[in-house]
């Protein structure tokens, strides 16, 4: 793993995406935000996060450069405590780093002010969270438009019918959260996440509260829309299975990557998981073959 600062990299190149592992870091200072076109949705720069001072200090991040190119699903992964809700955190522009830079959708997200970040967040990123977090008096369409709704902002309906069809929600739509199974709130999420067409949906353990055959319908209809409508997920999970939906694995293990696997399988994932938990991050990567960078 690079730990030292080289030189500038461009986020505009659409080949710069690929080597995580290895690819240099550059730091970014904080400042307003800068639009940009990219073929990265969401890249972080040099990213530190700790809590506490002192003793007590923890190090979360110590130092990732990540890419998430647009239109792909990625999961990471880790051992309890490698960081990877932080870094979703970080990203999402739910969490504030310590030091480094995000770039999400073209806008360098690091130094802007609290209202500013709640604007990002309401329209350019969608969150689906382990316990779907529906409001149990709505109806499955009410929650789906209720993030529009609350930005005073008509959804487009040929959208919501394309989604909600998609997802297989049509004959659901008037049900509150009580009358669907699981599997079927979380769909209703990923449709809410979906609506606004945000340039990021977050995942945070997506399937956590899903049995293995919700799970996987969930997983595949992830997979869909980044497949069908070109939108890019970033999803942080514990299952192998799930993880082997994405198109890439990002591994992190105390704070900093561990390596990645394009093209994951679950053998693959688990292969790569018990290398990290056995403490082996550097073997991880090298011993998973055909797929790690
Ligand atoms: N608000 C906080 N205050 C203090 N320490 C924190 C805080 N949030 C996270 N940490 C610490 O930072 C480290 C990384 O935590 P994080 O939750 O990002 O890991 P994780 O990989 O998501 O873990 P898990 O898989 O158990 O959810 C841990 O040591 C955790 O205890």
């Amino acid at each position: 793993m690079s730990t030292a600062a080289a030189s500038p990299r461009d986020h505009t190149s659409p080949t710069a995406g690929h080597a995580v592992a290895s690819s240099p870091l550059a730091t970014r200072a904080p400042g307003p935000a800068a639009t940009t076109t990219t073929a990265h949705a969401v890249s972080a720069r040099a990213l530190t996060r700790s809590y506490g001072k002192g003793d007590a200090q923890v190090h979360a991040l110590r130092g990732v450069d990540v890419d998430f190119e647009t239109g792909r699903f990625t999961a990471i992964m880790g051992p309890s405590g490698s960081g990877k809700s932080t870094l979703m955190h970080c990203l999402a522009g739910l969490d504030t780093p310590t030091s480094g830079s995000v770039m999400l959708g073209g806008t360098e997200i690091t130094g802007l002010d609290d209202t500013a970040l709640t604007r990002l967040r309401r329209d350019r990123v969608g969150f689906v969270f382990q316990s779907f977090n529906l409001v149990p008096t709505l109806t499955a369409e009410q929650n789906i438009v209720l993030p529009l709704e609350l930005a005073s902002k008509k959804p487009d309906r040929a959208w919501l019918e394309e989604i909600t069809a998609t997802l297989g929600l049509t004959d659901r739509l008037n049900h509150r959260p009580h009358e669907l199974s699981g599997g079927q709130q979380q769909r209703v999420a990923v449709a809410r996440a979906l609506l606004t067409r945000p340039d990021v949906v977050f995942g945070d353990e997506p399937t956590g509260n899903l049995d293995t055959a919700a799970s996987a319908e969930v997983m595949g209809l992830l997979r869909r829309s980044t497949r069908e409508m070109g939108q890019t997920i970033i999803m942080v999970t514990h299952d192998p299975v799930a993880a082997s939906a994405a198109d890439r694995v990002v591994l992190l293990a105390d704070g900093v990557l561990a390596g990645e696997l394009i093209g994951p399988t679950v053998e693959s994932v688990t292969e790569a998981m018990t290398a990290l938990s056995t403490g082996a991050a550097q073997g991880a990567s090298a011993s998973v073959r055909g797929g790690v960078r």
